[in-house]
């Protein structure tokens, strides 16, 4: 159980790790962290990393990378030179092939790609069709994309189980299908604070173009001609900027336009006032903002609410002549009505970076517009931005490639370091009680209601139990189907399945130094394969609890046990008396069975006791017969750890 005794040099990653990459604590925290996002967590063997900082500043990929399945070797088998020679024409093959596949779609930043290169086997294809997306995509890892690929359901369904990550080298995700992500297992990650400073930039280059006519007066006298009272501007300073959306890139427009001499105002419903006051700017409703706004810049995420949130009646509460900016999405405008905007006059000009459809067609209305400003989606497009955005998504991926759990994962709970170090040994725990649970289940009636109680002496604030409950639910569902379950899926694939887990805290008397005492798997309203690990109030329980960085079972039902989590448990209840234990252990010693330990529990001194043994190899049918022979043994059960 290496992962149980992990030190908490675990949370860093190589590039800044104090221990050696081939240290046991890097082997260790590597296995613990592929609990998280491996199909195989808590039965997985010792990895044998090969880190080598000389290669890169990330190293090379382990052997056996953490999330990388079996799948992935068949593979990589398949791989053709063709697709290499492809490869390289359009962007560039990578060298170190034993590792994962990375999947880059559209120009990223040689910065980036460098790490990739030194981590895994690097594939840069700029063009592909997304008939030839889904066709690449069962041969990858992580794909890489920035706003142009559109990661659509077809897309993970086509990756068959292999994509384990979606990078977005930037900030919006409206072009990954998040909920075919979730379902696949599939994680996603962006980069959402490298481009920030560059969409600003753009966003207020847009503005002063726009009201100076700077791309209209330069094709102008690319034309020949010297138009000169035709573009005469407007003034930015004293006018009103309604920011809308005070993210990062919205608040960073607005510390520059109050530079410029503008008055900000801004409208997010989710951003604290308090912030908005430090820059001196006030957050008003969003008709406060739109019909005070001389100028409106737009800078929120593009989402279900958000989409064509400018229309023809919003349109129709603006100030007569005021002037817009959009370098967010162009979603959250409905583009006909603003070229009828436009058109009369509610609206004096628009700078515009991004469309509803990118790139817009040619003959597009508001494109063509002569009060309207355009350019080809290039707010993130600076050499610094694209820089930083590759190394940020370039490390997330690698990261999450190493199972790791991203800090920019879109579609994972966020679970800091500290935390994740703390329950290390409680997540194999967790997974290995699940696991165990399911199969003491009678088949039949399906598994609909677990209840999960975690004893603890820490207040309730001071435990989160996300990562706990994803490797129960894990532990019980992967035994009985074939899905695959991770931290991204569990809770949505329990849902799908109908099994609703119930959490519950209760309080105890023990160390506030360990963030659970003892963690409970209840299952209710089912039939038990083994009649004692059925609790008087009818439902299979069985405990356990982390002890020496170990985790171990110590109850079933209602006796109390104390057995290691490790390899095949045979769980017999017996009448207590002598000789029990050389009995059994004579039959499984003459087949050859190896016993691991073996541990009794009773109830009642000489009345009945529960025995567990821990077997190396897993009995023949023929030896469980013999155990189930011997008269005193009342019954019995054979369980994989
Ligand atoms: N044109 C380009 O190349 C780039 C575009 N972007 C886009 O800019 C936008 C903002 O990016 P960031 O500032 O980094 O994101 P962010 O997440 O930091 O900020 C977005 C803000 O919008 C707010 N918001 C959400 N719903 C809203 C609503 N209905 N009304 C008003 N505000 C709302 C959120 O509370 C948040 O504060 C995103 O759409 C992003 O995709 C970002 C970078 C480059
Ligand atoms: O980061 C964002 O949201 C952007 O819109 C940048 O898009 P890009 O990576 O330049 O295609």
């Amino acid at each position: 159980m290496a992962a149980a005794s992990s030190s908490t040099k675990f949370i860093f990653p190589p590039s800044i790790s104090s221990s050696s990459p081939s240290s046991s604590s890097h082997r260790s925290r590597s296995k613990l962290l592929l609990a998280f996002l491996s199909p195989t967590a808590a039965t997985a063997s010792p990895l044998s990393l090969k880190l080598s900082r000389s290669r890169s500043h990330y190293g090379r990929a382990p052997r056996r990378s953490l999330i990388v399945t079996d799948a992935l070797k068949s593979a990589e088998s398949t791989e053709t030179s063709a697709s290499k020679s492809r490869s390289a024409e359009r962007g560039g093959a990578g060298s170190a092939e034993d590792g994962p596949t990375i999947l880059v779609s559209e120009k990223l930043g040689e910065a980036g790609l460098e790490v990739l290169r030194g981590y895994g086997r690097l594939e840069c294809l700029y063009d592909l069709s997304p008939e030839e997306l889904c066709k690449k995509i069962s041969s990858v890892d992580a794909l890489i994309v920035r706003s142009g690929t559109k990661v659509t359901r077809q897309v993970f369904e086509a990756a068959k189980g292999r994509l384990k990550v979606v990078g977005r080298a930037g900030v919006g995700i409206d072009n990954v299908d998040l909920q075919a992500a979730t379902e696949h297992g599939c994680l996603v990650v962006n980069a959402p604070t490298a481009n920030t400073v560059a969409a600003a930039e753009h966003g207020i280059a847009l503005l002063a173009a726009m009201a100076r006519n700077v791309a209209q007066a330069d094709a102008s006298i690319k034309a020949g001609k010297w138009e000169r009272s035709k573009y005469v501007g407007v003034s930015l300073v004293g006018k009103t900027l309604a920011v809308m959306g005070f993210g990062k890139v919205g608040s960073e427009v607005a510390r520059r336009a109050k530079g410029l001499g503008m008055t900000v105002i801004a409208h997010d419903p989710y951003a604290p006032a308090d912030r908005a006051r430090a820059m001196g700017v006030e957050l008003v409703s969003f008709d406060q903002a739109i019909a005070t706004a001389d100028f409106l810049s737009f800078h929120m995420p593009l989402t279900p609410t958000t989409s064509k949130i400018f229309n023809d009646n919003t349109f129709s509460k603006m100030k007569k002549g005021v002037r817009i900016v959009n370098v967010a999405r162009g979603g959250v405008i409905d583009e006909d009505a603003l070229v009828r905007a436009l058109d009369s006059g509610i609206v004096a000009q628009a700078a515009l970076d991004v469309f509803t459809k990118e790139p817009p067609p040619s003959d597009s209305k508001l494109v063509q517009h002569p009060n309207v400003t355009v350019t080809p989606h290039l707010g993130a497009s600076t050499k610094e931005a694209q820089e930083g955005v590759a190394i940020e998504i370039a490390e997330a991926v690698v990261g999450a490639l190493n199972g790791e759990l991203a800090a920019t994962a879109v579609n994972a709970p966020m679970v800091p370091p500290d935390v994740l170090s703390e329950l290390a040994p409680y997540v194999v725990l967790a997974e290995k009680l699940g696991r165990l649970a399911v199969q003491l289940v009678a088949g039949g009636k399906g598994i609909q209601s677990v209840r999960v109680i975690y004893k603890s002496a820490r207040d309730t604030d001071d435990l989160d139990t996300r990562i706990l409950r994803a490797m129960i639910t894990k532990g019980i569902i992967e035994p009985i189907s074939a899905s695959y379950i991770n931290l991204v899926n569990a809770d949505y694939t329990a849902k799908q399945k109908g099994l609703r887990i119930v959490e519950e805290r209760v309080s105890v008397d023990a160390s506030p130094e360990s963030p659970v005492d003892s963690i409970q798997v209840k299952i209710c309203n089912v039939e038990s394969k083994f009649a004692s690990a059925v609790t008087e109030s009818g439902e299979i329980s069985i405990e356990g609890k982390v002890k020496d960085g170990i985790p171990r079972l110590t109850c079933v039902g209602s006796f109390g046990v104390d057995v290691s989590l490790e390899g095949n448990l045979l769980l017999c209840r017996q009448v207590d008396q002598p000789g029990m234990i050389g009995h059994v252990g004579n039959i499984l010693g003459e087949r050859n069975v190896n016993v691991s330990f073996m541990t009794v529990g009773r109830t009642v001194r000489r009345r009945q006791a529960i025995m567990a043994i821990g077997v190396d190899e897993e009995p023949n049918k023929e030896t469980l017969q013999k155990i189930g022979e011997v008269p005193a043994i009342e019954e019995f059960v054979f369980l994989n750890l």
